[in-house]
């Protein structure tokens, strides 16, 4: 395989003939000159001769870089430039360009509708950026984009916000909406406003808004759909409600708390009707409790069952001074004793099934009888295994005993049902107490103790809620849950460790309420009989009320008469009066609105290529769309999730609008009050900073961040502004040269800058921008600053304008701009437009987004002189540090190889034994280059200068070493000082 690489880069060196005889010359004269070679390139892109003679000396006698192309733009010229490049490269218009473009493909990344409830932060940057890369990426590719950005526009908090100090009093619905309304468009009109300074690439004149009639139209498609299915359906149970905000919520409103501090209690039942099975233990030793614990105690009132778990084992244990005969689980026992700080001695073990049968006293009702009761939502990791069972308060307690007669009102107080003492008092505050105070005073609390553990508060009050039942619409989850598993398997989730939160969070829910007792939203599409309460909904009323909705909005529900509202087939069918009949008064859960953005957004196959959001949508908006479409079109909405983590604030909290823990983008683009602190950075700075950052896990951000992204833009923008300069009167078009004629090192840089296009396709690919980042820096660092523009610089500057060696070179920096320009066009736009618009041999007005992705070419790959050039770089690399950092222009080098292949490498990129301007001393930047495989008998060794001995491994690394190895590539190089001429040639 070496053999053949090796044939191919013989029988190009046959090809090619080094034309350079100026340089020759004029190598020896501009020693200071050539000193200069083996530094990175300057941040300002250009190379001062330093011309011992006085400056100017050799400028008329070399082409040195020239170009409009600003080495660096900062504060207000930077902001100007990036409004410029927008308004010059079409940045509005090129969403809807690429849509008008033949293409066959589409790339269909669906917006998740942020929330239009405040201004955005870096949070929504991230996201928005982060889709943006991945967009233009694509286009660039030559595919359609299909992107239309959403707003989340209804819902609470908007409601709230747009209320302020009024609240709700005296305002019909109307008039709050039309408040909400006002206070929404406002968020949306500045969210707009920052992203398209962002340069996120859509038509923004066409986007989609949940608050919009025809949106709502397509939403209550899906809800009729599934209503047919009978997915959907009106029910009294248990929900999570917000006494704080006076309303249902669903799982995706639940924020954790894992700090919530609850004061749990063990407390006990007297079992009046003892099982069968106990009834020795109890005749003997007198009456047994069973013992439950809770950490809400104030939901004791409305007990209606003690849970058992039927194969578990129980025992009847005795404390220690004799006092209590206690019913715990066997398992339990141990840690109850030292929680309890006494013996526990069992007088009887039983099984789960034996206790069935059994019935207690409960402890502050009197009279009142509670059943134990099989079930299996039994822990047995804490507690005593007989759990306290309230069905009014608990989803799983609710299907053990369906009774959901509910002692706590709206506003999560106890009612009048709850009894004189704990009446008007909250349950989460004073009325807790006052049960714990009733326990002790009923001889019934054994222990209490402070527990802190994770509880659910409102996401939007930040207050924690209960469980209460109300009178709902549900969507029947364990119904699609199943299907939902299976479309989800089909998707690609990015990170795959993220699909675990995803199938948990199916799995928590077993129903989904998706009313909510407000005004601004979706009015659920429901008439009541007045009298009896029963729902009036079917096919043709939905589909009316829908039409009327994308016709006229949905402020219509509250505007038109009640014949207005139902279709002509309906009203036919009422029998009596109208006026027997109200429209319901509750809104749909906003996180229904936005799960079905899928029906009312996508188009065709209603099945996009990829959703990408922060990882709060695990629980939220990737499950509402997810729900609604297996429901509906039996799959999942999306072909692939992208899941971010957040951008969190100093204090490692979620960046969040509600929290107003932000980081402004508008200050990082447009700098702060104080400029010497936040300094205007401009939205590549952001950019790059989202490309940088790992999104997933937690991003911060800060001035040591955005300092270090303007420093690498800075880097950049010194390499592109070398390349342009280089390039100047250069017209690719007519003076290329065919990579077969050129110089090897120049086809080696074509065969490095293949492997990174296809490199950096692969990571915009797999969404890792950081990888791109990263290939990129190494890319300028390594292949371009530190070694191509080290070594090229003298047939830049030296050789005839016009020669192939120049032109060679040349071509090959015209490649290198233009690929590295494309690649990383995705996350710098507005730099990307700039080089383009300096970069010569395309027609003026063009622009690089409409002039497609890296064009890098398969006749580029040349393995074979990837080994060449690496043998040959690790001699040189040893050659200049033997010389301590002095110009190697001083130096004359002698490399002695042994016969073999890595000679025959070597002596394709230099054909004399002694060359001045061979493309193996154009790489060592020597002054001569001598390749022996013996050393001259007659060698001047007094003034050796260093040498050093190498063991090159062809089939990969090169490794150095100070002793001279045995082996098939042994080398060693020798040092003199320039004019030393003891070689015979
Ligand atoms: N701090 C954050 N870091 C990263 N992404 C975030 C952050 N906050 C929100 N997002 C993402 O931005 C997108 C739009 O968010 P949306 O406006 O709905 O957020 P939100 O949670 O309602 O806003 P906020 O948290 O600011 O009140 C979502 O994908 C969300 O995951």
């Amino acid at each position: 395989m070496l053999l053949c690489r090796l044939s191919s880069v013989t029988q190009n060196l046959a090809r090619w003939r080094p034309c350079s005889t100026r340089r020759g010359a004029l190598l020896h004269s501009a020693i200071s000159f050539n000193s200069s070679r083996c530094q990175n390139v300057s941040s300002e892109g250009t190379v001062q001769p330093k011309a011992t003679q006085g400056p100017g000396q050799y400028r008329d006698s070399v082409l040195l870089p020239r170009t409009e192309f600003p080495s660096n733009l900062s504060g207000q010229k930077l902001l100007e430039r990036e409004m410029e490049i927008q308004r010059e490269c079409g940045f509005a218009e090129l969403y809807a360009w690429q849509r008008d473009r033949k293409s066959k493909k589409e790339y269909c990344l669906h917006d998740g509708p942020p929330y239009a409830n405040g201004d955005p932060h870096v949070g929504h940057a991230l996201n928005k950026i982060l889709k943006d890369i991945r967009n233009r990426f694509e286009m660039l590719r030559g595919r359609h984009i299909h992107y239309v950005p959403g707003w989340d526009c209804h819902g609470l908090p908007i409601e709230l916000k747009a209320l302020g100090e009024l609240g709700t009093s005296g305002l019909s619905p109307l008039q709050v909406r039309q408040k909400a309304r006002v206070f929404a468009e406002g968020a949306i009109a500045r969210q707009r406003a920052a992203f398209q300074r962002w340069g996120v690439m859509a038509d923004w004149d066409n986007c989609y808004y949940t608050f919009d009639g025809s949106y709502e139209a397509a939403q209550l498609k899906v809800f009729q759909d599934m209503h047919s299915k009978g997915l959907i359906y009106q029910d009294y149970k248990p929900v999570f409600w917000s006494p704080s905000t006076r309303t249902a919520l669903a799982e995706a409103e639940l924020e954790y708390n894992p700090q919530h501090t609850s004061k749990a209690i063990y407390a006990t039942f007297a079992l009046s009707t003892v099982p069968p099975e106990m009834a020795d233990i109890a005749g003997k030793l007198g009456s047994i409790s069973v013992l439950v614990w809770t950490t809400q105690p104030w939901t004791i009132p409305a007990n209606q069952a003690v849970c058992f778990m039927p194969n578990a084992q129980y025992s009847v244990v005795k404390r220690a001074d004799g006092s209590q005969l206690l019913l715990v689980a066997t398992d339990r026992v141990a840690s109850l004793a030292t929680l309890l700080g006494t013996e526990l001695e069992s007088v009887g073990t039983f099984t789960g099934a034996q206790l069935e049968g059994g019935v207690c006293c409960h402890p502050t009702i009197p009279g009142k009888d509670v059943p134990l009761l099989p079930a299996n939502h039994v822990n047995m990791g804490k507690g005593t295994g007989l759990v306290h069972t309230a069905p009014a308060h608990g989803m799983e307690d609710f299907t053990v005993a369906r009774h959901s007669e509910c002692l706590v009102d709206e506003d999560g107080q106890f009612t009048e049902l709850a009894g004189p003492e704990l009446q008007g008092q909250r349950v989460m505050a004073e009325g807790n107490d006052t049960v714990i105070s009733m326990l002790k005073a009923a001889g019934a609390l054994v222990k209490e103790e402070a527990c802190v553990h994770s509880y659910p508060y409102d996401w939007r009050s930040k207050q924690p809620v209960l469980i209460r039942p109300s009178k709902q619409w549900f969507i029947n989850i364990a119904g699609l849950k199943d299907k939902a598993k299976e479309a989800l398997a089909k998707v690609r989730v990015i990170p795959e460790s993220a699909r675990g939160s995803l199938l948990a969070h199916l799995d928590r829910r077993p129903y989904w309420c998706i009313s909510r007792q407000r005004s601004w939203g979706v009015p659920i599409p429901v008439f009541y009989h007045k009298e009896t309460g029963e729902p009036l909904i079917n096919r043709h009323t939905v589909s009316h009320v829908a039409q009327l909705f994308s016709e006229k909005g949905s402020d219509c529900w509250w505007e038109l008469p009640l014949g207005s509202l139902l279709p002509p087939e309906v009203l036919q069918k009422v029998t009596g009066d109208l006026t027997e009949y109200e429209r319901g008064e509750d809104v749909l859960d906003i996180w229904f609105d936005s799960g079905t953005s899928w029906a009312a957004v996508l188009e065709g196959e209603a099945q996009a290529d990829v959703y990408v959001e922060g990882k709060d949508q695990i629980g939220g908006w990737f499950q509402s769309s997810l729900l609604t479409s297996v429901a509906v079109q039996k799959k999942a909405p999306y072909k692939a999730l992208v899941i971010h983590d957040f951008v969190v604030s100093e204090k490692g909290d979620k960046m969040s609008k509600s929290l107003g823990n932000i980081v402004d983008p508008d200050t990082v683009i447009n700098g702060g009050e104080d400029p010497s602190l936040s300094p205007p950075y401009g939205a590549d700075v952001l950019r790059w900073w989202v490309a940088k950052s790992n999104v997933f896990s937690e991003v911060q951000i800060g001035p040591a961040a955005l300092t270090s992204a303007r420093d690498n833009i800075s880097k950049l923008r010194a390499t592109l502004k070398f390349m342009l300069g280089n390039l100047r009167g250069f017209d690719p078009r007519t003076q290329a040269v065919d990579p077969k004629e050129m110089h090897y090192i120049d086809q080696y840089l074509l065969h490095l800058l293949r492997n990174y296009s296809m490199k950096m396709t692969d990571a915009y690919n797999d969404f890792d921008a950081g990888r791109a980042t990263r290939l990129l820096q190494g890319f300028i660092t390594r292949d371009l600053s530190s070694f191509y523009f080290s070594i090229i610089k003298d047939r830049l500057y030296c050789d005839p304008e016009n020669s192939l060696a120049r032109r060679s070179c040349q071509t090959v920096l015209a490649e290198v701009l233009d690929g590295v320009t494309r690649s990383i066009a995705p996350i710098l736009p507005h730099l990307a437009e700039e080089v383009y618009i300096h970069t010569p041999g395309h027609e003026g007005g063009e622009t690089l987004f409409r002039s497609g992705w890296i064009k890098s070419s398969p006749v580029w790959r040349r393995p074979g002189l990837e080994e060449a050039v690496e043998g040959a770089c690790a001699i040189r690399d040893s050659f200049l540090s033997s010389i301590h950092g002095r110009s190697a222009a001083e130096y004359e080098l002698i490399i002695e190889i042994e016969p073999g292949l890595l000679f025959e490498l070597m002596e394709s990129l230099q054909e004399e034994p002694t060359s001045s301007y061979s493309q193996l001393t154009e790489l060592m930047m020597s002054s001569r280059t001598t390749l022996t495989n013996a050393l001259p008998r007659d060698m001047n060794a007094d003034a050796l200068i260093s040498q050093g001995n190498f063991l090159i491994n062809l089939e990969g690394e090169a490794g150095v070493s100070n002793q001279f190895h045995g082996g098939p590539s042994v080398c060693r190089f020798l040092v003199f000082p320039l004019n030393w001429f003891p070689v015979q040639t």
